[in-house]
């Protein structure tokens, strides 16, 4: 008998599957403190979660039997992946069952803003028939700014063009022919926030969206403009809204999440101009319903042994593939990783080429670990070794992996290539026996670089002084080079240096280094 936790509420009509299962025992318990949660954990194969219960390395570490953790939902940062994926615990999501309820409750959300619904009401309720008051705007014609067009950002562009709307949307993975296939306008972050009258969000919460829209960002909008958001709390930064709400930049905002959790004090509720719901984007019947089902099946699935749909971290490798392929690992995640962050223009293709000892090995778990570190850049923590193809190709992405027999005289090498809409960009790199792993080749380049801490990627002309003129402006900024490589395509042409530092390379002399004579681009990056 399978013991399955369920600690948070969920659809029972959802969750059938797992009821009537003669193997398995299910626990609900919404309700337990968190001592009563290390407590029964301690027996469970399986867990099932929303977005409430906190599963951390601590309740994780408390359980020797678990095998499975389910989200019933889509944002898994209640969760220790890490913690999951070190203790060999599968996480598997709902990733679709709440997106049309989370896209209709943006909808609620921007009539109720453009009309001033709750306020309103609330008005009403205390016995005052104001009309003046609650003036509102039309939809029709007006912008809508959608930031992050995955799932729910794709079905609120479909609605808002029902109500003769704008969509202009901006998303690392949208380019002119996608936006062109959904009926949308493609523009980059800038032009999103500049010509957007109602601005929504719907990224994940990952580092590169933590305070996306910030003062600077809110500054580049229309005055009068309106903000949204029932992605997730701090994407939007919350004192940043109260002051452009205050000053009358921003005319008002529509909250259903919060980067604290519950939010009932919080300074914005006491604005007249905000309306909020306590995180009810999925709280429909269906929702419920859908990812309660979605969750059972995979938990049902993987204890009795078989495999899930929707995993969010690292699957099963065999001991023996495991031992030939790790010294691997790192060197493709990181190859991915370092072009990810030098490449420019909407991803649309990656090659990743294998040659000398890696023609003899299974390699397409090297190629999912690099395809992962290009994703990483945009996606975050939620792309991982077990859905980066999935995600990939979820975004139009190709991957392709091809074995050859160009060694360059290395004994094992593996090219990554990167095609955008606008260039083609590659990276080889290979493991030196005793030395660890190097890159040996950028483009046209031949290098000899580490793959690790802080690079400075300069593209110049091969000119003398290029490189002294580099070298004493870190030196001003107390910026120790530790490996300087210079590669060039003929005297006096194209060239690349690629430095390590020892710390990363930023703001003031980031900038001057660009504007030192012959030097013509300058990409700083840590992997
Ligand atoms: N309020 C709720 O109850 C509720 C319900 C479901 C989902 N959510 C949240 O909504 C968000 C979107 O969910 P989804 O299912 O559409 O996810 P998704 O993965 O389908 O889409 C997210 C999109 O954001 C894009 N993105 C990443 N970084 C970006 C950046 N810097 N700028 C612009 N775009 C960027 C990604 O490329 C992706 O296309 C998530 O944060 C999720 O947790 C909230
Ligand atoms: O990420 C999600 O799926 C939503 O935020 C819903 O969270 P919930 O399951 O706690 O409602």
């Amino acid at each position: 008998m399978h013991r399955v936790l369920i600690s948070d509420p969920l659809s029972e009509d959802g969750i059938r599957p797992l009821l009537e299962a003669e193997d398995i025992e299910t626990v609900m318990n919404p309700n337990l403190s968190h001592e009563q949660l290390l407590e029964e954990i301690g027996s469970a194969e399986a867990l099932i979660v929303r977005s409430q219960t906190q599963v951390t390395r601590e309740v994780i570490e408390h359980a020797p039997h678990l095998k499975i953790i389910g989200r019933a939902g889509v944002g898994v940062d209640n969760i220790d992946l890490d913690a999951a994926t070190e203790n060999g615990v599968i996480v598997v999501n709902a990733p679709d069952g709440n997106t049309i309820s989370t896209a209709e409750h943006t909808m609620a959300m921007l009539m109720s803003l453009a009309r001033n619904i709750p306020q309103a009401y609330h008005q009403l309720q205390q016995k005052r028939w104001e009309r003046k008051k609650f003036v509102g705007v039309e939809l029709k014609d007006k912008v809508l700014g959608i930031v992050g067009f995955g799932r729910i950002g794709r079905e609120v562009a479909q609605r808002a063009k029902g109500h003769r709307m704008k969509v202009i949307a901006f998303d690392p993975f949208l380019n002119e022919e996608k936006a062109e296939k959904a009926g949308v306008t493609h523009g980059s972050l800038e032009e999103v926030l500049k010509q957007a009258d109602f601005l929504t969000v719907h990224t994940p919460l990952i580092e590169k969206t933590k305070h996306l829209i910030n003062e600077e960002a809110i500054a580049m909008m229309k005055t009068g403009a309106r903000i949204l958001n029932c992605a997730r709390g701090g994407i939007v930064e919350e004192n940043a809204l109260y002051e452009a709400i205050q000053s009358g930049k921003i005319a008002g905002a529509a909250l259903d999440v919060f980067e604290e959790e519950p939010a009932t004090e919080h300074p914005l509720l006491s604005l007249s101009e905000v309306i909020a719901t306590p995180h009810l984007g999925a709280s429909t019947i269906e929702a419920q319903e859908n990812v309660a089902t979605d969750v059972s099946f995979d938990v049902l699935e993987l204890l009795r042994g078989g495999t899930v749909k929707n995993p969010v971290n690292l699957p099963s490798v065999s001991s023996e593939m495991m031992e030939r392929l790790s010294p691997y690992f790192k060197l493709s995640e990181r190859l991915g990783a370092f072009l990810s962050k030098v490449v420019e223009g909407t991803l649309e293709r990656v090659n990743v080429y294998y040659s000398g000892d890696l023609l003899e090995v299974d390699t397409m778990p090297l190629t999912r670990i690099a395809v992962k570190g290009i994703l990483k850049r945009h996606i975050g923590e939620r792309v991982n070794d077990v859905n980066a193809f999935k995600t990939a190709s979820d975004k139009g992405i190709t991957v392709n992996e091809q074995k050859s027999t160009q060694t360059k005289g290395f004994t094992n090498l593996i090219t990554v290539e990167i095609e955008t809409d606008q260039e083609k960009r590659s990276l080889a790199g290979t493991l030196l026996n005793g030395l660890g792993a190097r890159i040996v080749q950028f483009d046209q380049y031949s290098i000899d670089v580490v793959p690790e801490g802080h690079l400075v990627v300069i593209r110049h002309t091969d000119q003398p002084g290029a490189i002294g003129r580099v070298g004493s402006l870190l030196a001003e900024h107390e910026i120790n080079i530790a490996t300087m490589q210079v590669g060039r395509t003929n005297e006096g042409g194209e060239a690349v240096m690629v430095l390590t530092v020892d710390k990363p390379v930023e703001g003031n002399c980031n900038d001057k280094l660009a504007q030192i004579a012959d030097i013509k681009k300058v990409q700083c990056l840590t992997i």
